[in-house]
């Protein structure tokens, strides 16, 4: 048979596992590497150690450390580096990205220096790509799952209909659900901003807290990612589904979660410094804190958990003097439209 070819950059877990599915989708994967020494690991030992430990790629994928060779004939093309890497990444494969590539990314940050989101980098460094089929791909899915064929359920947006079909086509199988929403925004701002309640919920773990407060943040977490996520363009149903709720759960309450563990161990007392050193994998929720502060300035929307977060990470403030901070704030409806809504109805 035959395989069609398809192009993943880059090479870390998320790559690793996405190559995985496409792979059991009867395509010819290619694995862009950021080294030589990596490209030779997975060709000799058929392992991606670092970052998907024992788990045997399939003989369907194979890696390389040269841009042009990855994509060559590569009629889809997946980009799952770290958000700060897009620009670069997508810069250097510009030359070799046909015109006619399905081409997706499963990202979930903004991009550092501009809060620019991921669709918009692209667009920008692939000006010879209809930006209306770029398409993003998010939803719960921690790589270490997808590798065991784990039933997951994810969703991919596009502007144009046809591209996100086109995605959930590649993609789809028995293990791995694949739904199409329209919004492109909403599934991008979604997926990034659940990383910073993951390393809140981790943290609040680390301090020894309990389930209470772990709701507690997923659910008042989410309210800021609506607010939020809205005042940019996103639609309010997009963060009650799979790149909203179903990410924020995921990233929150498991263990595989990069997010919640270096929450975890900053609750500890780690330092930041030491805590990104331990994990060697990418930590978006960090920079992702970072971003959504100065956008919640920027679109002048309330986000307390990410300001406290943004306080503990960046301006040394202590952990347990947020919580207090968060706690004590004055009091407030839980909702102000479902306030204004029942307006009438309250008893005066
Ligand atoms: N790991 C998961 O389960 C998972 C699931 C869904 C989405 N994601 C998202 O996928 C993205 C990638 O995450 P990951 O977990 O695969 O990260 P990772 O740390 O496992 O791998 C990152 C990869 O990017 C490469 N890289 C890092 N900096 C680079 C640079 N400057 N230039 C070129 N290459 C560079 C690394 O060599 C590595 O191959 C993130 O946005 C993450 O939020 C991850
Ligand atoms: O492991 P994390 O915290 O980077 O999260 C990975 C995925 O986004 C989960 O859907």
């Amino acid at each position: 048979m035959s395989l069609r070819k398809a192009a993943v950059i880059t090479a870390g877990s998320w790559g690793t596992g996405l190559a995985s599915v496409l792979a059991d989708n009867d395509f010819a994967v290619t694995l862009y590497t950021r080294t030589q020494a990596q490209a030779d690991e997975i060709n000799d030992s058929r392992r991606n150690g670092k970052y998907t430990g024992d788990f045997v790629l399939s003989e369907r994928i194979t890696a390389t450390a040269s841009m042009e060779e990855a994509l060559s004939g590569a009629g889809v093309v997946l980009f799952v580096s770290p958000s700060h890497a897009m620009r670069q990444v997508a810069r250097q494969a510009r030359p070799y990205v046909l015109a006619s590539a399905t081409v997706i990314h499963a990202t979930k940050g903004f991009e550092p220096e501009t809060m620019k989101r991921m669709t918009t980098v692209l667009a920008e460094e692939l000006p010879h790509l209809d930006p209306s089929r770029l398409v993003v791909l998010s939803g719960p899915s921690h790589a270490e799952e997808v590798v065991q064929r784990r039933p997951t359920t994810v969703v991919v947006a596009a502007d144009c209909l046809e591209a996100a079909e086109q995605a959930q086509d590649v993609l789809i199988n028995p293990y791995f659900r694949v739904y199409t929403n329209p919004d492109v925004i909403g599934v991008e701002v979604g997926g990034a901003l659940k990383n910073i309640i993951a390393l809140g919920a981790g943290l609040s773990d680390g301090l020894g807290f309990g389930d209470n407060a772990k709701a507690a943040l997923l659910t008042r977490g989410l309210a800021e990612i609506a607010r939020l996520g809205a005042s940019m363009g996103g639609h309010a149903l997009t963060f009650s589904g799979l790149a909203g709720v179903g990410d924020l759960v995921v990233t929150c309450t498991s263990q595989h979660s990069r997010n919640w563990r270096a929450g975890y161990l900053l609750g500890q007392g780690r330092p930041l410094d030491e805590v990104l050193e331990t994990m060697g994998m990418v930590v978006e929720g960090v920079k992702t804190t970072k971003t959504a502060y100065a956008l919640s300035k920027q679109y002048e929307v309330s986000m307390p958990i990410t300001e406290q977060l943004h306080e503990v990470l960046f301006a040394g403030k202590e952990p347990q003097q947020a919580v207090g901070h968060l706690m004590g704030r004055g009091r407030t409806h839980e909702n102000e439209e479902l306030a204004d809504a029942f307006g009438g109805k309250w008893i005066l």
